[in-house]
């Protein structure tokens, strides 16, 4: 390891900015260039920023992480505690980016700067989504990775750059594409003749011993790792590195602020308040539609199916005519929430802030030689409330994480709200917050000696996350409504998240109950994601279709585009297709009608509903009771099956039930219903959507429309 010591973290820093590479540089001078009327002061402010920031002989880490429901992030945020907790001496610093807010470029760069004092190393933690690709975080930095324009890049690199990999998976779920990402990259990084520092990790959320335990056991190993790299040559004192301390310094204009990340100014309401655009993510319709470019989807209806019911089953349909929102049949749509009111006027009375939060309107900068890109626009020409950045663009709903309460609990003035806050971190983390749901203002309502502003808070919080909706409207009804002089739509299908907490407090998830507020004529931020949930080709193959509540929905897009079908090749035939059902009650079936008229024409061959508060009847009792007829479905004549629930346990109980009948008909031992499940998923025929993650991500959990 190259270490030696630096004789000032100045000379260090103008090192460290001319050494991140040309396209860095360029980057960093535009951003001088650009902004230069308004931050003259930017590179003098900038060597302050920096100076208290990095030590010249010490390990720098960056700790880059691809995640979909906030695993991967969690694990980053983890270790990054953990180490600068430590205050290791052979450690200077460790930052965490999401892999959206950085150039690819930067990332790779970091890890090529050695010697003069500097080992950087970057740790990429990936998940894996899809059909073993990327997260949509990562989707950008991934593409760029594996396509011809990082070659040259890492071609250059010159010396052998410090990569590290930890990947996460499932290899139960996902066999024959577990770790794909992170396998990937290996590759394509040995494919240029670059290795990894350290063995590839590998976390699986399907095994015996639990992701957290892979996670840990691994980063325990890497740690040691670059602890004996360390080679004696740092100095054995402590580094002074914690960072993220806000900076006031002199020679500041009096209306700019820094958080220690990034500079604010905040501007006269009246001068700029016509400048605010409507979203803080922006639709860029010069780029494609993507979850850092979302397209805002007009609301055509918004209707609740089920009035009899006390809990709503709800209905949106958007209106796609001459958007670039597209789908096809079974996709899903990812939908950006908005933090309720309510919490917006229990954090504001918390700032007490002088002027109320739409009227502060603010530019938000990050230093020139930062390698994190702005979370947001924020410029003179485009400036943003923080009525907009706080209901729009951070997530006030989700569970704190361990690492924001650690800053909370150094914001705490009195010794013992500070004490209670750190036991809350630690070994109260999931008794005192996790199970109870503590947002972050419970938590500043709970401490009131927390002292925050609003530019801290910006600096810490997590980022809203969309959520993933199966699309319940079928591509082909489209074509229809265009013959027809319709209009084209998109509609989905969702039950607002009220969960009663043991306490007497209710958890309302995000973005159902968001969804839930909106009305015809709103806009919802968008961006459509393909998926494999798709009928057969061919449409004599059987399929049987598992819905538990508003899993229904992507059912229904298939009996949709199944009566197009019809309507275009009145002779056509389907095999048997067969649509088993599960709700609490009567009163919560929804698209009745639809689903009988689809049975009476033929689009579906049978329809059972289990209801399993007034009956007793799960769908796993069901399934039971229909054996031969499912028997023959899956195992005789080789068809598909689709799983769509959200409860938590649905898939395992789907599963058991499944593997119950098949052992149970084949006279054969308990292995044989596994291998069958195993066979199924291997040859592609189980098809699942909406897994649960409720009590696993304790900020993001966005996958299913149950939890948020
Ligand atoms: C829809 C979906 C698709 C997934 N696809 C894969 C995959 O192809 N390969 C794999 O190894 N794991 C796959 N996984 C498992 C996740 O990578 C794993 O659960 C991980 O812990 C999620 O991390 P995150 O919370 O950071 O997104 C998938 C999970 C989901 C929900």
């Amino acid at each position: 390891m190259f270490k030696s010591t630096l004789s000032s973290s100045a000379s260090l820093l103008s090192r460290r900015c001319i050494n991140v590479g040309s396209s860095s540089r360029k980057a960093a001078s535009s951003v001088v260039k650009n902004n230069t009327l308004d931050y003259p002061f930017f590179s003098s402010v900038n060597r302050l920023f920096h100076s208290n920031r990095l030590c010249s002989d010490k390990t720098n880490m960056l700790i880059c992480f691809g995640s979909q429901t906030g695993t991967a992030q969690m694990f980053a945020e983890g270790l990054r505690s953990e180490l600068l907790g430590k205050k290791e001496p052979w450690l200077a610093n460790v930052k965490v980016v999401d892999l959206n807010d950085i150039e690819p470029e930067k990332a790779v760069e970091f890890g090529m700067q050695e010697g003069n004092g500097l080992y950087n190393v970057v740790l990429f933690v990936m998940s894996n989504y899809g059909e073993g690709q990327p997260t949509d975080n990562a989707k950008q930095f991934y593409d760029w990775l594996m396509s011809d324009s990082s070659t040259k890049v890492l071609q250059n690199a010159g010396k052998k750059p410090h990569y590290a990999i930890f990947g996460l998976g499932n290899s139960a779920n996902f066999p024959e594409r577990y770790q794909a990402v992170g396998r990937k990259m290996e590759k394509r990084l040995n494919d240029l003749g670059l290795s990894l520092v350290f063995k590839r990790g590998e976390g699986d959320d399907g095994g015996a011993e639990g992701i957290e335990t892979d996670f840990e056991v691994w980063k325990n190993e890497f740690v040691q790792f670059l602890k004996e790299q360390d080679n004696g040559t740092s100095t054995s004192q402590t580094c002074s590195v914690p960072p993220e301390k806000p900076k006031e310094s002199e020679g500041l204009p009096p209306d700019t602020t820094s958080n220690g990340k990034y500079f604010f100014r905040t501007l006269e309401f009246e001068k700029y308040r016509d400048k605010l655009r409507q979203f803080i993510r922006e639709y860029d319709s010069s780029q494609s539609v993507s979850p850092k470019n979302p397209y805002s989807l007009l609301i055509d209806s918004a209707k609740n199916l089920c009035p009899r019911s006390s809990r709503k089953r709800l209905e949106l349909e958007f209106a796609i005519d001459n958007t670039p929102i597209n789908y096809e049949t079974g996709d899903h749509i990812a939908l950006f929430p908005m933090n309720s009111p309510d919490l917006l006027r229990r954090l504001e009375k918390i700032l007490k802030l002088d002027t109320p939060m739409d009227r502060i309107i603010f530019t938000l900068q990050t230093p020139p030689c930062s390698i994190e890109s702005p979370p947001f626009v924020a410029t003179p020409e485009k400036p943003v409330s923080l009525h907009q950045v706080l209901s729009q663009f951070y997530d006030l709903n989700g569970v704190v994480t361990p690492t924001l309460l650690t800053f909370l609990a150094e914001k705490a003035t009195e010794e013992s709200e500070k004490a209670k806050l750190e036991q809350l971190r630690s070994v109260e983390y999931l008794s005192g917050v996790k199970n109870r749901m503590l947002n972050i203002v419970d938590i500043l309502e709970m401490f009131p000696s927390i002292r925050v502003t609003w530019q801290d808070l910006i600096g810490v919080l997590p980022k809203i996350q969309p959520r993933y909706y199966s699309i319940s409207s079928s591509r082909l009804e489209n074509e229809e409504r265009i013959k027809r002089g319709e209009k084209q739509i998109l509609r989905v299908t969702f039950s607002p998240l009220v969960w009663p907490q043991p306490d007497g407090r209710t958890f309302y998830g995000l973005c159902s109950n968001y969804l839930g507020t909106l009305k015809s004529h709103d806009y919802c931020q968008s961006v459509v994601r393909t998926s494999s949930f798709r009928l057969p080709q061919n449409p004599m193959t059987p399929i049987l279709m598992l819905a538990g509540g508003t899993g229904i929905a992507p059912m229904r897009a298939f009996i949709d585009e199944r009566r197009v079908l019809k309507q275009k090749n009145p002779s056509i035939k389907f095999g048997p297709s067969v649509l088993l059902y599960g709700v609490r009650d009567e009163t919560e079936i929804i698209y009745k009608d639809e689903i009988e008229m689809a049975l009476k024409d033929g689009l579906i061959s049978d329809f059972y509903v289990s209801f399993s508060h007034t009956h007793g009847k799960m769908i796993s009792d069901s399934i039971w009771e229909h054996s031969q007829l499912i028997y023959d479905i899956l195992k005789t004549n080789k068809g598909h099956m689709y799983m769509c629930g959200g409860v938590a346990g649905f898939g395992t109980k789907c599963y058991d039930a499944l593997k119950k009948v098949v052992t149970h008909i084949d006279n054969a031992p308990a292995e044989a219903g596994d291998a069958f499940i195993d066979l199924m998923r291997k040859e592609g025929r189980c098809l699942r959507i909406w897994l649960i993650k409720l009590l696993k991500a304790p900020i993001l959990c966005k996958y299913s429309s149950r939890c948020n």
